[in-house]
């Protein structure tokens, strides 16, 4: 499957948070999207998964615009694990992941063997099959992120948004939760900060700056001191392990550098 933005624009009152956004996922590869806080990562993926309309501009799956199709239908090709989990309503475990299946499901369905199933597994998948009775909101912030993806795991879709998945995880389950979604073997597009992270399991990254894109490809194309310089303003040092291939990057704290 396909995502593309083509020209995507957006103004929150006079203020233009994303001027003019083309990016493409597809052929199964983990894209990520980096940049400084306040870039419009969230906003562009938040237009993606259409929380956000865009002031203009598409945003297409298939090449067709995402307003042709029904939530449903949307909720069928891409799962989105986002940052901020708080829900008013203290639903089981268990049934948060269920939720997961509702596309699949006709108007008032009841869930079936099968849901069941699949909602153990996801749980199983995220390692946290004993907390299936628990109440949601009495998790903690990580052992919430693993839900979120076992949710999104058990929606059975055709892509993935994610918006700084790892957020409050420790490194274990970092590398875990993008282990299991790299595994998936789908169109994955991930908000991150941890540039390590992005190198380790990006395969092209886009680099946002103040509402653009200022650069795209692999890590190794677009992992440099200078861009870091330039886009984070943070002195690096980046080496790569001739062994196993892989960026290394490594920050210089200004009280080192007088
Ligand atoms: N609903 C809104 N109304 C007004 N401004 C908004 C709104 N949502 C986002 N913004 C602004 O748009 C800009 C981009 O925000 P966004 O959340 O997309 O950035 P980000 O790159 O994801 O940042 P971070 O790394 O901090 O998560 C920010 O300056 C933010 O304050």
């Amino acid at each position: 499957m396909e995502i593309t933005t083509n020209d995507i624009e957006i103004y929150f009152g006079e203020n233009q948070i994303l001027k003019g956004i083309d990016i493409n996922i597809s052929n199964k590869q983990f894209i990520g999207i980096i940049g400084p806080n306040g870039s419009g990562k969230s906003t562009l993926l938040k237009c993606i998964y259409r929380i956000l309309k865009p002031s203009s501009g598409i945003v297409k799956i298939d090449s067709k615009s995402i307003h042709e199709l029904t939530m449903k239908e949307t909720a069928k090709k891409m799962g989105v694990v986002a940052q901020h989990n708080y829900h008013n309503f203290d639903f089981s475990v268990q049934d948060m992941v269920l939720m997961g299946r509702t596309p699949h499901k006709r108007a008032l369905e009841r869930d079936n063997e099968e849901d069941y199933k699949i909602m153990y597994n996801a749980l199983e998948k995220v390692g946290m099959i004993d907390f299936a009775k628990r109440n949601f909101n009495s998790l903690s912030g990580g052992e919430q992120q693993r839900i979120i993806l076992a949710r999104a795991l058990a929606q059975e879709t055709e892509s993935l948004i994610l918006d700084e998945p790892t957020n409050h995880l420790d490194i274990k389950y970092q590398l875990q939760l993008l282990d299991i979604v790299k595994s998936l073997n789908i169109e994955v597009v991930s908000a991150i900060h941890d540039l390590n992270i992005a190198a380790m399991y990006c395969d092209k990254i886009y680099v946002m700056k103040n509402g653009k894109i200022v650069a795209y490809g692999t890590p190794q194309e677009v992992l440099t001191e200078k861009l870091i310089k330039d886009v984070y303003e943070v002195d690096a040092k980046v080496n790569l392990d001739e062994e196993t291939g892989e960026l290394n990057i490594i920050y210089r704290p200004n009280y080192k550098s007088n």
